[in-house]
C-alpha cells in the first residue's frame, strides 16, 4: 500500500513537470502498437552506431515531454549484475565531460526503512512486484530528471527498458511472478512508454559471461545478493542477449554498441578508450 501510494505521488510529480503536448493514439491502434510506431527503427542496428534519428527522438509527437529544456544525448549502459557498469560510468565521469546518472540502488535498499531489494531476493513470488514497481518509478524519475550540469552528454546506468525486459520478464518466465502482477506491471510500462517521451540515443552493452559476473558479484559482496546463484545470472544473461544481440525479445529504444567486458580492469580501460569516440560522438548530433 505504502509503496503504491508513494508511486502515485511521485509519478504525478513527474507528470506535472511535463507539458501536456499529448495527442490521443488512434482508437484502432493499441497502446503497444502506438508506442512501437513512435519508436524509431533501431531494430536492424547492432554493433553499429547510427545517430541520425536522435534529434527527432527527443521530440516525438504525441507524448508528454519535459518543457523548456534543451535535451542532451542520453547513453544507457546495460549489462548483467556486476558486469562492470558502475566502474565504466566512473571511468567516463573522471575522464570526460559527461553527466552521470547511476542506478538508484540505495533507494531500492531503503524506502522509508524497508528494503524491497532484500525482500525480493528472499521471497521473489511475494516481493517481486513490490521491488519492480519501485524500480520502474525510480528509473522513470531518473530518465526525466533535470539536467544537473552543462556536460554535453548524459550517461545512465541501465534504464526503465531493462527493468521491464530483463528483470520483470525473468521473474515472470521463471514462474516467480504471478501472471496478475506481470499484467499490472506491463500495463504500467505500456502506459508510461506510450505517453511519456523517454529519449535514449545509444545503448552500451557490457557483454560478459555469467561466470565473470558471479565472481565479481561475490567480490563486491552486497549483502542482499549473497543468495544469487549462477543460474540466476545465466537467465539474465540470456535475456540480455535476446534483447540486445538477437533482438528477438522487445523493440530497441536505440542502437546498440557491444563492448566485450570479461577482461581485467586494465584491459577494460583500454576497451573504453578504444570506444570513447563512438560513445561520445553521440553528443555531436
Ligand atoms: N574488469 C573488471 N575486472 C575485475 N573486477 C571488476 C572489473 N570491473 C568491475 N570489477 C569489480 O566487480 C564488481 C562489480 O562491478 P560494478 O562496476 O559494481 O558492476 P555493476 O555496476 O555492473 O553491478 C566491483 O567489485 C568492481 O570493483
Ligand atoms: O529492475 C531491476 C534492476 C536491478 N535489480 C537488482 C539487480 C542487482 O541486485 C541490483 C543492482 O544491479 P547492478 O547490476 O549491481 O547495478 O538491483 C533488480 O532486481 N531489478
Amino acid at each position: 500500500m505504502m509503496v503504491a501510494a508513494l508511486g502515485m505521488a511521485q509519478l504525478s510529480r513527474c507528470v506535472r513537470l511535463l507539458t501536456a503536448r499529448r495527442a490521443v493514439a488512434p482508437s484502432s491502434v493499441s497502446a503497444a502498437e502506438y508506442h512501437r510506431a513512435l519508436m524509431l527503427d533501431a531494430g536492424n542496428v547492432s554493433r553499429v552506431q547510427s545517430r541520425a534519428h536522435s534529434v527527432t527522438q527527443h521530440r516525438p509527437p504525441g507524448k508528454l515531454v519535459r518543457d523548456g529544456e534543451e535535451k542532451k544525448p542520453v547513453i544507457c549502459v546495460e549489462g548483467n549484475i556486476a558486469s562492470g557498469k558502475t566502474t565504466c560510468l566512473e571511468y567516463f565521469s573522471k575522464t570526460s565531460n559527461i553527466e552521470v546518472l547511476t542506478e538508484p540502488v540505495s533507494k531500492w535498499r531503503n524506502i522509508r526503512g524497508h528494503n524491497p531489494l532484500g525482500l525480493m531476493y528472499q521471497d521473489p513470488e511475494r516481493w517481486g512486484i513490490t521491488l519492480q514497481t519501485y524500480v520502474q518509478l525510480t528509473m522513470l524519475d531518473r530518465h526525466l530528471s533535470s539536467v544537473v550540469n552543462s556536460a554535453p552528454v548524459r550517461m545512465m546506468e541501465r534504464s526503465i527498458f531493462s527493468a521491464k525486459y530483463i528483470f520483470v520478464e525473468n521473474l515472470f518466465r521463471s514462474g516467480k511472478m504471478p501472471e496478475v502482477d506481470y499484467a499490472v506491471l506491463s500495463e504500467w510500462f505500456d502506459w508510461i512508454t506510450a505517453n511519456i517521451s523517454i529519449p535514449v540515443d545509444l545503448i552500451v552493452y557490457l557483454q560478459t559471461s555469467p561466470q565473470t559476473c558471479h565472481e565479481r558479484l561475490k567480490q563486491r559482496c552486497r549483502e542482499e545478493e549473497k543468495v544469487i546463484p549462477l543460474e540466476y545470472l545465466e537467465s539474465l544473461h540470456q535475456l540480455h542477449e535476446d534483447w540486445l544481440i538477437k533482438q528477438t525479445l522487445a523493440s530497441l529504444p536505440a542502437p546498440v554498441l557491444v563492448i566485450p567486458a570479461d577482461h581485467d580492469l586494465q584491459k577494460m580501460l583500454h576497451q573504453y578508450e578504444k570506444n570513447r569516440e563512438k560513445i561520445l560522438a553521440t553528443s555531436s548530433v
